[in-house]
């Protein structure tokens, strides 16, 4: 019988054991796989190449045999590997992402198990580290679009976009910026550095590897990116490789920042990588020109907000309004200097932007029609019509016909199908002047059409919706009609959204003066006379009127006085009632009595020329009686 060489010499044996053992080692050196044999210890008694690269550390650095966490942190271990005195005789792959000692990340299924070296008591544990970074980062990268495209965005959308950008793509660094007005710094609005949200930073893009981006287009550096730019510190400190950005541009091409990755190795991959990034780029730059529009509309809000803050402070600044009013519709048809008629002035502007219904009150003549017309000029509905109902006039039983139109046929005379006035209105303004003179009746059908907002034809069956502003205005009492019941008190509700008190000439005598100048110049120049102003005797008389038929009867008195004057200076030569006409109770008289004497003496109450002693009153009886009607001096 042959002998094998094996059996020849013992140390032959030996020998082959010896080799086989090397074959084996070359083997597992050049293994796909990471193989590590950690000791009861946890030092590395052996570990292949590959290894050493998953974890990034040289592989001449295991010649020593570190112990294992000063590679990897204990809580990425194989439970196998915690718990060595447990070897299981069936181990389960564990998948583990792995942050190696720069800081970057990996992948890998870890199948770890007791490993007894033969002829030792010693037990150890053999690990077989499987790289799954690719399936995982493709599978990241599906969440990641997943996500991206079907997340409603809420507060922590830049920051999980950058986290799963990060993950997806397997690196250490990814960021999301905004331009800073324009293309020279950004601010970043999300930071994610080796897995975790860092501080937001602004930073000047000169000498940058982002330079190139912000405004302009993707690139791509797969390696030495800082020898590239060896000014960027930010690459430098981080130890970058590698860098991928992508402009953001929002739906008009305006630039709004960039995205980037970066990472510590070399980044592969170039051109299917850009496109999904662009793709990526466009969802995060509509969510930042969201934002942004949210952020101008709530600044719109406030500054609007302010403004009309300010415009109630400056009620009774001085000139403050008449650039204001100049600017929104023809200050020349509106003559007041008053305080009290600036407070008018500021109400016209603060409501004309909004489409509530205006309650216009004031005595009669006190331009209750013009101010409703100023209201609609300065209102966005200037260009459409402004359609004027006069509740006094109409009679009652042709109100509904008036304000609604009627269908053909639906009364006796009815020939054709004829418009209402709310129809007429429509897209405009609906004035109803005289609004205290409309029966009960009307009442209730104006009120159904303000809650339904829509009404049929008199003898029609169809609805009819229109989109009409209200102004109604009154010389009456309305909220004293109410409580008297000649007045709905839910239509009164409805009209007095906004009210707008239009005090009497009598309580604005600062305003009788420029008035007559203002309409001296409108009839000197339709009669074709010249005038060179007021005389004094004219003008003192003007000052101490009542008016009780307030700027209408102004503007009828200059008329007459200029058609008759001689010129060349206006005489008043019609003689000025000193009570008004139509007081109607004795409380009225008094006061406008008390008001016509205290303005001929400019409102000095003691003394011989005082309006006590023209009046043959005790100054303290004076004084209470100012007090109990009510009387105070106009722009006191
Ligand atoms: N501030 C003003 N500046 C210039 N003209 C004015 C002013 N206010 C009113 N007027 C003029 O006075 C006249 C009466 O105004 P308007 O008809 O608007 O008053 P009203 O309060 O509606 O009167 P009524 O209660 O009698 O209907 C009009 O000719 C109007 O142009």
């Amino acid at each position: 019988m042959r002998r094998t060489p094996d059996d020849a010499e013992p140390g032959h044996h030996t020998k082959r054991l010896e080799m086989e053992k090397s074959r084996l080692e070359a083997m597992i050196r050049k293994l796909g796989e990471g193989i590590v044999l950690v000791d009861e210890t946890h030092r590395i008694a052996f570990a292949n190449p590959r290894f050493a690269d998953m974890l990034g550390v040289p592989f001449e650095s295991l010649a020593n045999h570190p112990t294992l966490d000063t590679l990897l942190p204990r809580d990425q271990w194989p439970s196998a590997l915690r718990d060595v005195a447990q070897p299981s005789d069936d181990p389960q792959p564990e998948e583990r992402q792995l942050t190696r000692v720069d800081g970057s990340t990996f992948w890998v299924s870890i199948t770890a198990t007791a490993f007894r070296v033969p002829g030792q008591e010693s037990v150890g544990t053999l690990c077989m580290f499987t790289d799954v970074n690719g399936r995982k980062h493709r599978e990241e990268y599906l969440d990641l679009l997943i996500d991206i495209f079907n997340r409603s965005a809420g507060p922590e959308f830049f920051t999980d976009v950058t986290r799963k950008l990060a993950r997806a793509f397997g690196v250490s660094i990814s960021f999301i910026t905004e331009c800073l007005g324009d293309t020279r710094s950004v601010r970043t609005i999300a930071f994610w550095q080796n897995g975790a949200p860092q501080k937001n930073r602004v930073y000047d893009l000169k000498d940058t590897a982002c330079e190139a981006v912000v405004g302009r287009s993707p690139v791509y550096y797969g390696s030495l990116v800082q020898q590239l730019f060896p000014k960027d510190r930010e690459l430098e400190a981080a130890g970058i490789e590698s860098y991928v950005g992508v402009p953001l541009t929002d739906s008009r091409g305006t630039s709004l920042g960039h995205f980037a990755l970066m990472d510590t190795q070399p980044f592969p991959n170039r051109t299917a990588l850009l496109d999904t990034l662009e793709m990526i780029g466009t969802r995060i730059a509509s969510e930042i020109e969201r934002n942004q529009t949210e952020a101008q509309l709530r600044h719109q809000n406030e500054r609007l907000r302010e403004e009309i803050k300010a415009r109630q402070r400056a009620v009774s600044t001085a000139n403050y309004y008449r650039d204001e009013i100049t600017s929104s519709y023809d200050v020349h048809t509106m003559i007041g200097e008053s305080p009290a008629f600036r407070k008018v002035l500021d109400s016209i502007r603060l409501v004309s932007g909004t489409d509530v219904t205006v309650l216009v009150t004031g005595e009669t003549g006190t331009g209750k029609e013009l101010v409703a017309r100023a209201i609609h000029e300065a209102s966005p509905r200037a260009g459409k019509p402004l359609i004027k109902v006069n509740c006094a006039a109409l009679p009652q039983e042709l109100i509904e016909d008036e304000l609604f139109g009627h269908e053909k046929g639906a009364f006796t005379h009815a020939q054709g199908q004829r418009k209402g006035r709310f129809e007429l209105a429509d897209q405009g303004t609906l004035f109803l002047d005289e609004i205290g003179e409309l029966s009960l009746a009307a009442q209730a059908k104006l009120l159904r059409v303000l809650q339904e907002k829509e009404f049929e034809r008199v003898g029609g069956s169809k609805s009819i919706k229109v989109d009409v502003r209200l102004i109604a205005a009154t010389n009456r009492d309305l909220a004293a009609m109410v409580r008297e019941g000649g007045f709905r008190d839910d239509l009164f509700y409805r009209l007095e959204v906004f009210p707008l008190h239009i005090p009497p000439l009598r309580e604005r005598m600062e305003d009788i003066e420029p008035l007559a100048h203002f309409f001296l110049r409108r009839f000197a120049r339709s009669l074709g006379k010249e005038f060179t102003g007021i005389d004094e005797t004219s003008l003192h008389m003007l000052r101490n009127a009542s008016w009780p038929g307030n700027i209408r009867e102004l503007e009828n008195l200059v008329h007459r006085s200029a058609i008759l004057s001689p010129g060349p200076s206006l005489q008043i030569a019609v003689p000025i009632r000193e009570a008004p006409e139509k007081a109607s109770t004795l409380d009225a008289v008094v006061r406008n009595h008390i008001v016509s004497v205290l303005n001929r003496v400019d409102w000095q109450v003691e003394g011989s020329d005082g309006g006590a002693s023209i009046l043959g009153m005790n100054p303290s009886t004076l004084r209470s009686k100012i007090k109990k009607l009510g009387i105070s001096r106009p722009g006191h």
